[in-house]
């Protein structure tokens, strides 16, 4: 693969950040990797993995001249960035992002995009609940989606030139509208995660009451929504600070289908809980049969159909 961008920035090294790094050295996209983190330490620590050309601790300092400019920061964070790289972006140059929800990030980031510079958010469905820049790896993005969101006014050039980025990057790409991004994402990804932190923390408020044996023998099912509920709390505060009005449309839903399985325990509605659990069973097996779940620690090798 040929270099796509003479220089692209990444504003922030952390999964997200230094994933694209290597992902992008491995295919030889960037002819220069430019890292930011407002921390020296995470600098430091960028540094000696090694996976960027040039780090800074200024924002502004590491987008100058940049062909390709990558948000890969909490979400809260988007607008302060936005604000003070505007004035040094490069006309002509593509101002992406990594975030986890896109209504928000078009309407913090949006007003500052200066004009000649195209604003296209996206956002890769694919990470682990690791952080930190030493977190990253270059496969991550190989055969997941990545969900790219333009305004309706954005160059169809630039849309097609990032797009070829991220399939360069191993990704699949879709473009979609903002709105049914975050309503889409907050059933598969944000909702799933506030349910994963409210039972582990439910567990933990229960150990006064079984005396330490919740999670001396957790295994299977609630070890996997530890592994969830240990995600990163900045990023994640800031994902359902942002896409409140889905993340609430969701929940009613899911309360109520809740309360409905309740009932149905209350009166012994064997039915009930059968038919559900066997309509659920079949989209775990299609989402193995469609090759979908190579985050699974069964996949390959041979999860039962
Ligand atoms: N982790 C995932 O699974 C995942 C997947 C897809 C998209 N995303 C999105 O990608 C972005 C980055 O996530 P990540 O997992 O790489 O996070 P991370 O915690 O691993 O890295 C975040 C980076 O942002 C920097 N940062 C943190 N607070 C900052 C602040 N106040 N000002 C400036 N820089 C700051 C950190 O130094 C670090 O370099 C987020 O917007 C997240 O929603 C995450
Ligand atoms: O696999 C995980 O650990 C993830 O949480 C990744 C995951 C997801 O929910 O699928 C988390 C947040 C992102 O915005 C995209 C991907």
């Amino acid at each position: 693969m040929s270099e796509m961008f003479a220089k692209v920035a990444l504003l922030g090294v952390g999964l997200i950040g230094s994933s694209m790094a290597h992902a992008m050295r491995r295919a030889g996209l960037a002819g220069h990797i430019a890292g930011y983190s407002h921390r020296i330490e995470t600098v430091d620590l960028a540094r000696t993995v090694g996976f960027a050309d040039s780090l800074y601790t200024d924002a502004a300092a590491c987008v100058k001249d940049a062909d390709l400019v990558v948000l890969c920061t909490p979400v809260g964070t988007f607008k302060a960035l936005a604000e003070e790289i505007a004035p040094v972006l490069k006309p002509g140059a593509i101002l992406s992002d990594a975030g986890s929800v896109k209504g928000a990030v078009i309407r913090d980031v949006g007003p500052f995009v200066p004009e000649g510079v195209h604003f296209i958010p996206a956002h890769p469905i694919a990470g682990t609940e690791q952080s930190g820049p030493t977190a990253g790896f270059a496969e991550l993005f190989d055969g997941r989606w990545c969900i790219l969101t333009p305004p309706e006014e954005t160059d169809p050039q630039a849309v097609a030139k990032l797009k070829a980025f991220w399939e360069a990057l191993g990704s699949n790409v879709e473009v979609m509208d903002a709105h049914r991004h975050d309503l889409v994402l907050a059933i598969t990804s944000h909702v799933p995660h506030l349910i994963a932190y409210n039972i582990v923390g439910t567990a933990d408020d229960l150990e006064n009451v079984t005396e330490g044996e919740v999670i001396k023998y957790s295994a299977g099912g609630f070890r996997d929504f530890t592994r969830i509920a240990a995600s990163d709390p900045t990023m994640w505060r800031d994902i359902f600070l942002n896409n409140k009005e889905a993340v609430l449309e969701v929940l009613g839903r899911f309360g109520e289908d809740l309360s409905a399985l309740q009932r149905a325990i209350r009166w012994g509605d064997g039915e009930t809980l059968y038919n559900l659990f066997a309509r659920t069973r079949a989209i775990r097996r299609s989402i193995i049969d469609a090759g979908q779940d190579t985050a699974s620690p069964n996949f390959g090798r041979g999860e039962k159909k």
